[in-house]
């Protein structure tokens, strides 16, 4: 459901107790390490006698992995060449011994700064072991020169990465300042956080995750801070009862539109009732009311005073309805005005519990904390803005927020203490239990107007089905990434419709739920 995203240094302390506690030798870590890459390759290449392989190893640990993996490729018939970084005679600890059994089977080896690619042909296999969880800033000229050599001659050869693509932060997954293009990636042990993030997408390949012997109760221990979704998110949702009624499926209150943007509001309402909400109603100005409710007979309204304004006094008449809501969504295609602000004001004096605030209910709050202080703290709210809408609570650039996506998080969480979805690739979650939740979901099918309005209505319609606040982000921004995903197969250009991002939500969780996915992270190739 969620599978731990440890940063290089939670995975040190990890790999550090393993030796201390349980006296788990780091020859034999890197052994599981190596053999698991291994069965990688032999999974890609159905024979490997006679294959060449190039295998770059570093001066860390990474390059002691790429000597154990020279062993196995060496004893399957394939015509192995080690590149080492360091002297031989600098290598030791776990790194050293490996070296040594490789020295033992006389299997070729050459310094990588005496070495000239120019003699290479064609390779098969190139394994890059250059720099693992121990990299730290920018590479050094001779790594950076390495790497482009090795993403060249990868253009015809197969490439794997170990435990990370050398030179992708392991928290930010930025090139620093350029990184192994893998085909595949085995990360080790658990994915490490910076393979998750946006920028490291087209650098990993293909990722499994592949453990090597680390004891649960150590991670049980000290877990980390981040975690990505995966697929069995989806079964949080039970089959329904054949015999229930709609009431069961949860009633959805959605609070937008305006008569510039009704089709926000419609969207909303439309996530909601795809994501299997049994009730939606939307409340907004009369006379849109009645305008939607020609188009869309699935969608119940409740007209608000008169004209196509929001109006304070509106708020009387929706008062004394809010508790038979079991959720609300507020923002969609309101507008700024201060009438509709107003309007706002007054919700929130009387807000219910389970509310999801996106769009321009987000512009409010982001402009008066004092609007803030009234929801912070509350367990069961949740925030959705786009990084844009971010960056108003911080007076950054939405670039900024992008670039420090999790501090940012983080701050908001200690600040006010409710439930937040920072959208975008890679979409962050946050509870009010202080850990992070990373989508894997990165496809541009989502990046459409209207996305962001359907998402809030699934999160809204599953909040309504008595899901917690975070598992109905959780489980409802991986339905949406899982529909964009999809979409990619019919619209690998885009073009699809947010409306179809709603649509396909029923069809999709019947193909994709109860999916087994092994080892490999769903989708991430
Ligand atoms: N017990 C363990 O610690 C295990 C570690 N394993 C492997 O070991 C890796 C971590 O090993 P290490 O901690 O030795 O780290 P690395 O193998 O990533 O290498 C770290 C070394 O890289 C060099 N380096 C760092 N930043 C650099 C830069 N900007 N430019 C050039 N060189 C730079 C430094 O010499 C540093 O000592 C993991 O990613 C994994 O592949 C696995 O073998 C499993 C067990
Ligand atoms: N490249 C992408 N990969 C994954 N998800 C994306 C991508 N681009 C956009 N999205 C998702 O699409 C939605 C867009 O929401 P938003 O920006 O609020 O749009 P709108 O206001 O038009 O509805 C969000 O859920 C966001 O996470
Ligand atoms: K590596």
């Amino acid at each position: 459901m969620y599978l731990p995203l440890p940063t290089p240094q939670e995975m040190a302390a990890w790999d550090k107790r393993s030796m201390d506690d349980f006296d788990l030798r780091p020859e034999l870590l890197m052994e599981n390490a190596s053999r698991e890459a291994f069965s990688q390759i032999k999974h890609r290449f159905a024979d490997l006698a006679g294959r060449s392989a190039l295998l770059f190893a570093g001066p860390g640990n990474n390059g002691g992995d790429a000597f154990a993996l020279a062993r196995h490729l060496w004893i399957s018939g394939v015509k192995v060449m080690t590149l080492h970084s360091k002297r031989l005679k600098e290598y030791d600890g776990a790194s050293g011994y490996h070296l040594s059994v490789l020295r033992k089977l006389e299997v070729p080896y050459a310094h990588l700064s005496e070495y000239n690619f120019d003699f290479i042909r064609d390779v098969d296999i190139i394994v890059d072991g250059l720099l693992g969880t121990g990299f730290t800033g920018e590479l050094r000229q001779d790594y950076v020169d390495w790497i482009k050599s090795i993403n060249k001659m990868g253009e015809k050869a197969y490439v794997i990465s170990l435990d990370i693509p050398s030179g992708i932060d392991g928290i930010t997954g930025e090139p620093s300042p350029v990184a192994v293009r893998a085909d595949d990636t085995v990360a080790f042990e658990e994915a490490k956080l910076g393979l998750m993030q946006p920028e490291a997408r087209e650098y990993v390949g293909c990722l499994s995750i592949k453990k090597i012997g680390i004891p649960q109760s150590i991670k049980h221990d000290s877990p980390p801070e981040h975690y990505v979704l995966d697929v069995d998110i989806l079964d949080r949702l039970v089959i329904p009862r054949r015999t229930m009624h709609k009431g069961e499926g949860g009633h959805v209150l959605v609070l937008g539109g305006s008569q510039a943007l009704s089709g926000a509001a419609v969207l909303t309402c439309l996530g909601a009732l795809r994501a299997g909400a049994g009730l939606v109603t939307l409340a907004c100005p009369a006379d849109l009311a009645r305008q939607i409710r020609c188009g869309w007979p699935e969608i119940m309204t409740i007209p608000l005073g008169e004209g196509f304004d929001w109006r304070r006094e509106m708020f009387s008449q929706l008062k004394d309805e809010l508790p038979r809501f079991d959720s609300v969504v507020v923002g969609p295609g309101m507008g700024r005005d201060d009438d509709t602000r107003a309007f706002f004001c007054d919700y929130l004096e009387n807000v219910h519990q389970r509310t999801l605030f996106d769009a321009d209910a987000l512009y409010f709050l982001a402009g008066d904390d004092s609007l803030m202080q009234r929801i912070s703290r509350s367990s069961e709210v949740i925030l959705t803005p786009h990084p844009g809408e971010m960056a108003r609570f911080f007076h950054v650039s939405a670039a900024q927020i992008n670039q420090e996506r999790s501090r940012f998080v983080r701050e908001f969480s200690e600040k006010y203490n409710v439930n937040l979805v920072l959208k975008g690739a890679s979409t962050l979650i946050s509870g009010v239990d202080r850990h992070f939740y990373i989508s894997p979901f990165a496809t541009s099918n989502l990046a459409v107007g209207g996305s962001g309005d359907v998402l809030a209505g699934i999160i809204g319609s599953l909040m309504a089905q008595s899901l917690s606040t975070l598992d109905a982000a959780s489980l409802g921004v991986y339905w949406h990434g899982l529909a964009g995903k999809d979409l990619e197969n019919t619209y690998p250009f885009r073009g699809n419709l947010a409306r179809e991002i709603a649509d396909i939500l029923p069809g999709v969780l019947a193909r994709y739920k109860g999916k087994k996915v092994g080892d490999r992270v769903f989708f991430f190739c």
